[in-house]
């Protein structure tokens, strides 16, 4: 079995810094892992991917081609729709090794993941290779501290969710960052509850009075789905990090074959000598 992460989010989410954290771990834990650099316009990340687009096309191909003449944008979604293009390429310099266990470093444009396909082709191109494939959507808690914000989060995520149809997490990252305070406040909102997201909508002001309606049906919306939720992140603290990696393994099924290993069911018993005793 082969596995795989998907690591997915918002510009600046922190989402290279958590390939080389998580590989660091796993280095650690001597179950190496590799990365793989699938953001065409990447400058600089400090992992060395084992496969890198960059070397199929680099974002600036799209942008500097006399006929394309992409923007930043635009050009980012042609180069992931080459990719997909040339999986001959890709499935090549992924190699067939039967336990890989590889962390995708996606490009940080939120539309390829709330409603274009390509990513979508993407997972189902690594399953069609073997591969247990999960995504990981990276927000940065920094915005997710007050309600408005922290809903806003939540479709977001709700769209990548329903989008992509892959086993899935939500991580709240950069928490190193927050204050004591906003981390209290973060914590009132773990647990999605309309009545704490809503208690910072301030329905006194005509902006609130009139979408103080809508915003509780979107909190209620939330709440029914009860599909959302966020794992946060300290990558600076390694058990926070090895709690959402064990949360993962789970996912993906990884380490599952290694626990099974580990008890040995054919081992005779030296007490029962006619082998009748384990039926009794
Ligand atoms: N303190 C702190 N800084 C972080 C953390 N994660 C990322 N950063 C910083 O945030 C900035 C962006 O991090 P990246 O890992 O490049 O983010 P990214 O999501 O890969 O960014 P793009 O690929 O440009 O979308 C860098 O300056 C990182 O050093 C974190 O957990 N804690
Ligand atoms: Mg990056």
């Amino acid at each position: 079995m082969r596995y795989a992460q998907l690591v997915m989010g918002p510009a600046g989410s922190g989402k290279s810094t958590y390939c080389s954290a998580i590989a660091q771990h796993f280095e650690n834990e001597r179950n190496p892992v590799t990365i793989v650099n699938l953001d065409p316009a990447a400058e600089r990340f400090d992992y060395s991917p084992t496969v890198d687009i960059r070397e199929l096309i680099h974002i600036d191909d799209a942008m500097e081609d006399e006929l394309l003449h992409f923007g930043p944008n635009g050009g980012l979604v042609f180069c992931m729709e080459y990719l997909m293009e040339n999986q001959e390429w890709f499935k090549e310099q992924l190699g067939d090794d039967d336990d890989d266990y590889i962390i995708f470093d996606l490009p940080g444009q939120i539309e390829l993941y709330t409603h274009m396909k390509t990513i979508k082709q993407l997972a189902e191109l690594l399953q069609n290779w073997g591969f247990n494939v999960c995504s990981v959507m990276l927000v940065d808690s920094q915005f997710m501290v007050d309600g408005p914000k922290f809903i806003s989060g939540t479709m977001a995520a709700l769209s990548v969710m329903i989008n992509l149809e892959l086993p899935h997490i939500n991580v709240l990252s950069k928490m190193d960052l927050l204050s004591k305070t906003a981390r209290k406040h973060l914590d009132n909102f773990l647990e999605p509850d309309p009545r704490a997201l809503l208690s910072d909508v301030k329905s006194n002001t005509a902006w609130g009075k009139k979408y103080c309606y809508l915003s509780k049906r979107i909190g209620q919306m939330i709440e029914d789905y009860s599909l959302v939720r966020f794992v946060p992140l300290n990558i600076k603290d390694e058990n926070s990090i090895a709690d959402l990696q064990l949360t993962i393994s789970t996912m993906i099924q990884f380490g599952e074959d290694q626990d099974v290993r580990m008890t040995d069911f054919d081992q005779p018993d030296p007490e029962d000598n006619d082998g009748t005793e384990a039926f009794d």
